[in-house]
């Protein structure tokens, strides 16, 4: 593919010319604000399955030059009715030292520090990721968003090894566990709508959930997570940090936002 980035040469503005979905309809991220809110009871608790992976079990943490990633294994899923999807990677979006905002989806304005993105795809309908991608509904990303507070344990299964991903394209293995300690308590509050991937090639394929209630990690988690990836490879002349990696709102359109909570 093309290189993208998120600033200078490729940044965001330039993204259709290569990836036309991402100039196209249902883009995601968004702003969750009053007058686009709909309550929709309906909406029913997100349930996960095969979460708390054992510690034999591995993910591969990897810099891909855009976020760290942890490729997650295919017996964690989750059910969103009528479907199960199969849980794929998580990866994260954040901002820089000097301005700690770096979510991609907004609450009444409101970026927050950094963001969790969960990938799953429609496995009750689709054999692999890929063919997923290219569908209109084969994909279900969970957004957790994050808030500075006290030191989050559960974090460090991934943070703790940044320092061994520092450069684009090196990965470590690290031991499962539970990913579902990476959740807020409440996976019955959350947005829903439909939208795209928030990077190139910005498939409109994606069944997005935003957790309502957002996780702590400490200051000095954030900070880490700031300050010590390089998009750029170990042998780079010219090293880029990773920062900032979050696209910006794309408009509504006429997308309502369901909410599963009243007030
Ligand atoms: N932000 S996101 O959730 O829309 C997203 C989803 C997927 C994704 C992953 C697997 C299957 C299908 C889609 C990959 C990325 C990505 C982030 C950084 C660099 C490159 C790609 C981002
Ligand atoms: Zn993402």
């Amino acid at each position: 593919g093309y290189s993208w980035a998120y600033s200078g040469a490729h940044g965001e503005k330039t993204w259709p010319t290569n990836y036309g979905f991402c100039g196209g309809v249902y883009q995601s991220p968004l702003d969750f604000h009053e007058n686009i809110l709909q309550y929709d009871s309906s909406l029913r608790p997100i349930k996960l399955f095969g979460y708390d992976v054992a510690t034999a079990e591995s993910f591969t943490v990897s810099n891909n030059g855009h976020s760290v990633s942890v490729t997650l294994v295919p017996t964690m899923k989750i059910e969103i009715e009528p479907f199960h999807y199969t849980a794929s990677q998580l990866h994260l979006h954040w901002g820089h030292k000097n301005n700690p905002k770096g979510s991609e989806h907004c609450i009444e304005g409101r970026r927050f520090p950094a963001e969790v993105h969960v990938v799953h795809y429609n496995s009750d309908k689709y054999t692999d990721i890929t063919k997923a991608t290219e569908a209109a509904d084969g994909l279900a990303v969970l957004g957790i968003l994050i808030e500075v507070g006290s030191f989050n344990p559960s974090f460090e299964n991934i943070l703790s090894h940044l320092n061994s991903i520092k450069y684009k394209d090196q990965s470590i293995q690290i031991a499962g566990f539970n990913v579902q300690e990476l959740f807020p308590k409440r996976l019955d509050e959350y947005f829903r709508y439909e939208g795209s991937l928030t990077t190139p090639p910005c498939n409109p394929s994606v069944l997005w959930t935003v957790f309502r209630n957002p996780v702590l990690i400490s200051e000095a988690q954030l900070f880490a997570l700031e300050t010590t990836l390089y998009c750029t490879d170990r042998n780079s002349s010219e090293p880029i940090q990773m920062t900032n990696n979050y696209r910006q709102l794309q408009a509504h359109g006429d997308r309502l936002v369901s909410v599963s909570f009243r007030e």
